[in-house]
């Protein structure tokens, strides 16, 4: 059997394995970096307004969540990125922090100012001033399009008495405001292309996806993976990194016969260590749409215009240039409340069911989502076949407060659509177009697309990694992505795991240092 030795062995180039690998070969470590899905060839991915285009394409897992009981038992679509970059090359590039009550929570080591430098090492941002940070290798910049019916909705926020947010990253993001995105001279810069691109010194290989993690003595040595319809072995002297993401990092755990001993016994998989948190504490951002007939016609639905395709190819410009999501805002629900628990995301587009749905009409959707989702979930493995997909149960309003923090969200909504900065351009409501605001929640509930936590980090019988993200129990296995979040930042994922992915990579060349000294 085909055999190769690194220092490390990184699985996944999504938003954290890109992060890790970088660092790592800075700091003069032999690299391999296995990704499952193929190279980011589609023009589609750098363009920014076409990412819901990649949508049930090769460059997504496509999966589904199990029958939501409290969402009339209706099964969820969930996309996630299947190529360089990951699901940073599929996103919608919104760059946010959280907010600094988030980290707090975390643990020891989380504290904002302890993360603050990190994020700031991430960027090389538009913004020069102490919050950011100059000399990271990821562009974060303002779009090169903003859609006056965006700009129609922030005159909306003010007349409805919010506050105007210029930078949501501040660490207290609160009022409403347009986004910043990691793009770069108008194309999405995504962590691959910010991170690895163009750099020779280590080893990637794609379409090689990881079936299973190698131990012995309690240590990581190596991965089972298979790569053009052989499956090979790698090894690693220094380590193994997990960053597959909160679907499927847990999911590679179980595979390697790490997690729930009654979980792995029920799909036939040998335990190798018990650690019953994995795959547990599954969090997910729900949003739901308010969508209103446009009364312009040149919404963003027109971006695939002549016009806008030359406009895009030649200069960068133009509603092709546009992310979708161009605007929001951070609110509190209730005035008790120390932090948002809303975040409003605008698109000057019918985004009903992912974008996928045609639009009837030219349309406009403003969609509530809940920041701080008390429900949490779980995933599992069926079978002891590593190319299946885990089943998914993010337990959507399990929690009844989830749901009534939605329909106040979609009141708010509705009041700030009514101000008059938007009635030129408002028409009919579309959705939900009745006054039964549960029943539009539960059949219109999706995913935000931020998946975490089920591989928690702590010091708890649930945790899967310590604050350092090293496996509890195991040497030389770290987990170091979306799925390490003991609870989600209020807000968009990306940041907060490439500076999860920052600090890990920190904690992993000082564990092998301290290990040769
Ligand atoms: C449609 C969409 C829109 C989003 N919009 C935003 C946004 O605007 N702003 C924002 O901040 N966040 C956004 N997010 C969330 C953000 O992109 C994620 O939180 C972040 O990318 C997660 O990073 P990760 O490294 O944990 O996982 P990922 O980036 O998903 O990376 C995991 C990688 O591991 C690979 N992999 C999985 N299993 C294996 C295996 N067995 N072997 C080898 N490789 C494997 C995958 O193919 C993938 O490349 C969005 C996500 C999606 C899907």
């Amino acid at each position: 059997m085909h055999t190769m030795t690194h220092d490390f062995i990184v699985i996944g180039a999504g938003s954290a394995g890109c992060v890790i690998t970088r660092r790592l070969l800075d700091a003069g470590a032999r690299v391999l970096l296995l990704e499952a899905g193929g190279p980011d060839l589609d023009p589609r991915i750098k363009i920014p307004a076409a990412f819901s285009q990649l949508f049930r394409t090769p460059y997504d897992w496509e999966l589904y969540t199990q029958p939501q009981r409290h969402l009339l038992g209706r099964t969820l679509y969930w996309p996630r990125g299947k190529t360089l970059g990951g699901s940073g090359a599929i996103n919608a590039m919104i760059v946010i922090r959280g907010h600094l009550e988030d980290y707090q929570s975390w643990g020891t080591d989380w504290s904002w100012d302890q993360v603050l430098p990190y994020f700031q090492r991430i960027e090389h941002h538009f913004l020069k001033n102490e919050h950011h940070g100059q000399d990271g290798p990821m562009e974060v910049q303002e779009r090169n399009f903003t859609h006056p019916i965006t700009q129609a909705f922030l005159r909306a926020a003010v007349q409805m008495g919010h506050p105007v947010c210029r930078d949501f990253n501040t660490g207290k993001p609160y009022g409403f405001g347009l986004y910043h995105v990691n793009h770069r001279k108008g194309e999405r810069h995504s962590p691959f292309h910010a991170y690895l691109k163009g750099h020779k010194g280590y080893t990637l290989k794609t379409r090689a996806q990881v079936l299973r993690i190698l131990l012995h003595n309690k240590a990581a040595r190596g991965v089972v993976y298979r790569h053009q319809g052989k499956v090979l072995n790698a090894f690693a002297s220094q380590g193994v990194i997990l960053t597959a993401g909160a679907i499927h990092s847990p999911h590679l755990l179980m595979h390697s016969g790490i997690g729930d001993p009654a979980v792995l016994r029920h799909a036939g998989i040998d335990l190798e260590h018990a650690l019953p948190g994995v795959g547990q504490n599954l969090q997910d951002h729900p949003a739901v749409p308010l969508i209103y007939q446009s009364r312009t016609d040149d919404t963003l639905e027109t971006a695939l215009q002549p016009q806008h395709i030359l406009n895009y190819t030649l200069k960068k410009q133009g509603p092709l240039s546009s992310n979708v999501a161009e605007a929001g805002g951070f609110i509190r629900s209730k005035s008790d409340l120390s932090a948002p628990d809303l975040q409003f995301h605008m698109a000057p587009v019918y985004y009903r069911d992912h974008g996928l749905t045609a639009p009837p009409m030219p349309a406009f959707s403003l969609g509530p989502t809940l920041l701080t989702p008390r429900s949490t979930g779980r995933l599992w493995v069926q079978d002891a076949n590593p190319l299946k997909a885990p089943l998914i149960d993010p337990h959507y309003l399990h929690d009844p407060e989830d749901l009534y923090t939605l329909i106040r969200g979609l009141e708010m909504a509705h009041d700030l659509i009514h101000q008059p900065a938007l009635k030129p351009y408002r028409g009919k409501e579309l959705l939900p177009g009745h006054k039964d605001l549960q029943f539009h929640v539960q059949s219109n509930l999706q995913t935000l697309y931020h998946p975490a936590g089920t591989c928690q980090m702590g010091e708890h019988p649930q945790a899967v990694v310590d604050s350092r993200l090293r496996v509890h129990g195991l040497k030389k296995l770290y987990v170091a992505d979306a799925s390490v979040m003991p609870a989600l930042p209020r807000g968009n994922t990306q940041f907060p795991t490439m500076m999860i992915a920052e600090r890990a990579a920190e904690w992993i060349l000082q564990d092998q240092t301290q290990a040769t000294t």
